[in-house]
């Protein structure tokens, strides 16, 4: 279906895909936290290289999810995956104390991106379940989300290999691209696919 047609189709019938890149430093839980949601498994996981993409239906929405390596030097590769996306999911190993300076300024190098200036953000802080983790309002400092102006935000403190949080935080994205796509954001109402 041509672009065009495709655009009109969906004003007329509703287009409940979305696309949403997934991102975080190496070992944060994305892949984890992408498999658990496709099929409620877990696999033992192995840093990505490159990256998993999976449908994921939630009620009746289909989100398209991009899990994207985190290591570093793959990092500057993260902008070639920003065009058409309507939700950013960014997970925090809410374990690595150590780190959470330079997951603030990657997080920072994302939103701040021309084609993610539209995008909604989720943030789950991940490994909740690990004795001296962050807690969620300790990430939010960490992350610098208390500061943003005019940007949608969310974050739920998650355990990945139990799947305590994903949920919720998916009803959230689900709801506010919804609500933002009713009053007619432009990049909420495409789909890439
Ligand atoms: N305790 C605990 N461990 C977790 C949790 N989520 C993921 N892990 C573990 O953390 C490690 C890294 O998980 P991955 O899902 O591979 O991390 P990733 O973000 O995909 O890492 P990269 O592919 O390198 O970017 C694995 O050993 C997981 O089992 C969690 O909620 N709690
Ligand atoms: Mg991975």
């Amino acid at each position: 279906m041509g672009q065009a047609f495709r655009k009109l189709f969906d004003s007329f019938f509703g287009n409940n895909e979305m696309r949403i890149v997934m991102l975080g430093l190496d070992a944060a839980g994305k892949t984890t936290i992408l498999y658990k949601l496709h099929n409620g498994k877990v696999f033992y996981t192995v840093s990505t290289i490159g990256f998993n993409v999976e449908k994921v239906q939630y009620k009746n929405v289909m989100f398209t999810v991009w899990d994207i390596a985190g290591q570093g030097k793959l990092r500057p590769f993260w902008r070639h995956f920003f065009n058409n996306t309507v939700g950013l999911i960014y997970v925090v190993d809410s374990l690595d104390r150590e780190r959470i300076g330079i997951a603030k300024e990657e997080f920072q190098a994302i939103i701040k991106d021309p084609f993610m200036l539209n995008s909604v953000i989720l943030v789950f802080a991940n490994k909740q379940d690990m004795k001296g983790a962050l807690t969620p309002k300790e990430v939010c400092e960490g992350l610098g989300l208390f500061e943003l102006k005019n940007r949608k935000w969310h974050i739920q403190g998650t355990c990945a290999l139990r799947g305590d949080g994903l949920y919720e935080g998916l009803d959230w994205l689900a709801s506010t691209l919804k609500e933002m796509r009713a009053a007619g954001y432009s990049s909420v109402s495409t789909s890439s696919f």
